[in-house]
C-alpha cells in the first residue's frame, strides 16, 4: 500500500550533538529534517556557563551547512555550584532555553551532576521565577535500586518532592521508559511534560538480548518490559499535549559500544521520524503523529509552531535506507535499526 502524509516540520526536544568531529558528522543529519532541537549539555567538560553555552552554539553553527535554518535551543548543565544569577541572565538574554538535571552518575557524562538536591534549591527558585524549564534525567543512582526500577523510584524519591517544593517550576521528564512515568506525567498539572524516544516505542528489554547481546539497543534509561513499551505507545499516540518527541539521539563511536563495557546511547537521528511514523501507523494513530512530533513540544516551550511541512511515504520495506554515519577521522557510528523492516521514509523535507 502506498500512502503519503504531510506534517508540520518536526522539532527534536532532546538531542546530543556532541563536539568536534562527531558534531561535524551528526549536526547536518538532524538539521536536514528537524527545525529546532533542545541540545543536551553533557559534553566533556559540560556546558556550565553562558560563556560555554554561547561558544558551543557557535561550534554547532559552524558544523551546519551554510544554508541551514536549523535552530539549536541551548541548555545549561546543572551542578551544585551553578550560579542563580547565570540563570536570570540567560533567561533575560534569550540564550538559555532550559537547564538539565543529571543525578551524578546516572548516565553518560553525568559525573558533574547533582548529588545533594538541597544544594540546587536557589537555582530552582530562580528558574521557577524566570519560567526556565528543568529537564530531568529521571533515574536514581542508588546502587541498591535495581536498574529497571530506577525511573519509578526517582518519581517517588526525587521528582514528587521537588515538584511539591517548586509547584510553579516547569519540568520535562526526559525519555520516559515506564508505565509509572507515563501515568505520573499524564495525571500531573500543565507544568509537567515528558519526551519519549523512538527506541522506547519500538524495543523492550528482551530485544536487548535477542540472539546475543545487542549494544546498539543499549541506552539509559534502559528499555523495560513489554507492558511498559505498550504504555509509552499509548501515551505518545493519545494526542495528550504532555507527550512529545525527544529522540535522545546519542552517538558514540561503534568501537566504544561494541566492547566489554559499552557506552549507553543510541544514534537514531537519520531514522527517528520514519520509526515514529511506523509506530503511529501500527497503532492506527497517524492523525496524532503531528501533535507528537511538531505541535505539543512548541506548546510546552511556548514557542511558535514551524511553518514548513515535510512529507512521509509508506514504501516497500526494502526501500528503507540505513546509512552508517562517518564521524570523521575517529571512525563510524551505527544507526539504530529495529529488527523489523522500516516502512516509512521521508520524501520531501
Ligand atoms: N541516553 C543515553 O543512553 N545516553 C546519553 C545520555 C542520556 O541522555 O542519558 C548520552 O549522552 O550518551
Ligand atoms: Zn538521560
Ligand atoms: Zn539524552
Amino acid at each position: 500500500m502506498t500512502a503519503e502524509i504531510e506534517i508540520i516540520r518536526p522539532d527534536d526536544w532532546h538531542l546530543h550533538l556532541r563536539d568536534g568531529a562527531m558534531l561535524a558528522a551528526v549536526a547536518p543529519v538532524s538539521a536536514a529534517l528537524f527545525s529546532r532541537a533542545i541540545v543536551m549539555p553533557n559534553l566533556v567538560p559540560p556546558v556550565r556557563t553562558l560563556e560555554d553555552l554561547r561558544a558551543y552554539r557557535g561550534r554547532i553553527a559552524a558544523a551546519l551547512p551554510k544554508a541551514s535554518r536549523f535552530r539549536p535551543l541551548m541548555t545549561l548543565y546543572l551542578t551544585e555550584t551553578t550560579d542563580p544569577a547565570e540563570i536570570a541572565r540567560g533567561a533575560a538574554s534569550g540564550d538559555l532555553t532550559a537547564v538539565k538535571l543529571y543525578p551524578a552518575g546516572a548516565t553518560t557524562n553525568s559525573d558533574a551532576g547533582v548529588k545533594d538536591f538541597s544544594r540546587v534549591h536557589a537555582v530552582l527558585e530562580k528558574m521557577q521565577e524566570a519560567g526556565v524549564p528543568l529537564l530531568v534525567h529521571g533515574e536514581v543512582t542508588d546502587p541498591e535500586v535495581d536498574i529497571f526500577d530506577r525511573e519509578a523510584v526517582f518519581i517517588d524519591r526525587v521528582l514528587e518532592p521537588l515538584r511539591r517544593d517548586f509547584p510553579g517550576l516547569r519540568v520535562v521528564m526526559e525519555h520516559i521508559t515506564t508505565k509509572e512515568g507515563a501515568a505520573y506525567v499524564g495525571e500531573a498539572d500543565g507544568n509537567l511534560a515528558a519526551t519519549i524516544t523512538p527506541q522506547h516505542l519500538i524495543i523492550n528489554r528482551t530485544d536487548i538480548f535477542k540472539g546475543g547481546i545487542r549494544p546498539h539497543f543499549y541506552c539509559l534509561p534502559i528499555a523495560k518490559r513489554e507492558d511498559h513499551r505498550q504504555a509509552l505507545r499509548k501515551a505518545a499516540t493519545s494526542g495528550s499535549a504532555k507527550f512529545f518527541l525527544g529522540t535522545d539521539s546519542a552517538p558514540h563511536l561503534s568501537a566504544l559500544k561494541e566492547c566489554a563495557c559499552g557506552c549507553a546511547g543510541i544514534f537514531n537521528a537519520p531514522v527517528a521520524i520514519p520509526c515514529v511514523a511506523q509506530v503511529f501507523d501500527e497503532e492506527g494513530a497517524l492523525d496524532k503523529l503531528e501533535a507528537f512530533t511538531s505541535t505539543n513540544g512548541p506548546g510546552f516551550y511556548r514557542l511558535p509552531v514551524n511553518e514548513e511541512t515535510i512529507t512521509l511515504r509508506k514504501v516497500a520495506p526494502d526501500e528503507a535506507i540505513f546509512c552508517p554515519v562517518d564521524a570523521g577521522e575517529d571512525g563510524r557510528v551505527v544507526v539504530f535499526r529495529p529488527d523489523r523492516p522500516l516502512e516509512w521514509s521521508i520524501v520531501a523535507a
